[in-house]
């Protein structure tokens, strides 16, 4: 049927795009990736840094996601926490599949693989970075994306999970529509973005036992990273 976006819904789009772009990893952080050595140690302090940058930088964003800072405040730091791996994936999918200058998309493949985790997460990790740049995800479809993950209702601890699964219709509807706009000739385009997060849910559960098997090796985390995961 015809595919109508309303102009609310656009704005919503041109809100949400916003603060995606608006919040990214500092280029100082994001370029010691580039910088020589390439021990396990290295890789995983490297990594470190920029997992924690990455937090706060989504917590900016969530923070400009329409109708966020109205839902409960517990519930938006279970939301917080309960998708900030998640939204990690997803990020570092989106800048894995883009041909980066200078080899960045190389080297941060490199370090991610020699950070000292287990070799079972690989296949599951890189399977998944290559189904996400398989998609070639237009910019409003990442944010949208991110933020539908941000708001899934059932997270440990959320109280209000009807605001929450409310809110998250609103940007399925968005994003169910705009899928129909921008990719006509692919009816199933919106289902297979839809079954991205189930594989993130899988990589979530994954990520539990990669922190466990890191601290175990006596590797240290940030606080943030810390209180985000409830490590330590
Ligand atoms: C604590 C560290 C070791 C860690 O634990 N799990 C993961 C971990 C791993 Cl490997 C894989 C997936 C998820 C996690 Cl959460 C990580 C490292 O997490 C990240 C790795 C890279 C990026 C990343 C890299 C480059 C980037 N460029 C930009 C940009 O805006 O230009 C953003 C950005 C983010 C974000 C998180």
């Amino acid at each position: 049927e015809k595919v109508e976006i309303t102009k609310e819904q656009w704005a919503l789009i041109k809100a949400i795009l916003d603060a995606y772009n608006r919040h990214q990893i500092p280029q100082d952080v994001t370029k010691k990736l580039l910088q020589e050595q390439y021990s396990a140690e290295e890789n995983f302090l490297l990594l470190t840094e920029v997992a924690t940058s990455q937090v706060q930088v989504l917590v900016e964003f969530t923070k400009n996601i329409p109708g966020f800072l109205s839902l409960d405040r517990e519930d938006q730091i279970a939301l917080l926490k309960g998708s900030a791996v998640e939204a990690m994936f997803l990020r570092s999918a989106q800048v894995l599949s883009k041909k980066m200058p200078r080899g960045y998309t190389e080297v941060l493949e490199e370090r991610i693989r020699k950070s000292g985790m287990s070799e079972e997460f690989m296949t599951p990790m890189f399977n998944f970075y290559k189904n996400i740049g398989e998609l070639h995800m237009t910019q409003e479809e990442q944010a949208l994306l991110t933020t539908i993950t941000i708001l899934t209702p059932d997270r440990p601890y959320v109280k209000s999970h009807e605001a929450v699964e409310r809110l998250q219709e609103i940007m399925l509807d968005v994003l169910r529509k705009l899928c129909v706009l921008q990719h006509p000739q692919e009816p199933q385009y919106f289902a297979r973005l839809l079954g991205r997060l189930t594989e993130l849910r899988t990589l979530h559960h994954y990520h539990v036992e990669m922190l466990t098997s890191w601290k175990t090796n006596d590797h240290k985390f940030t606080p943030l990273l810390c209180e985000i995961w409830d490590v330590q």
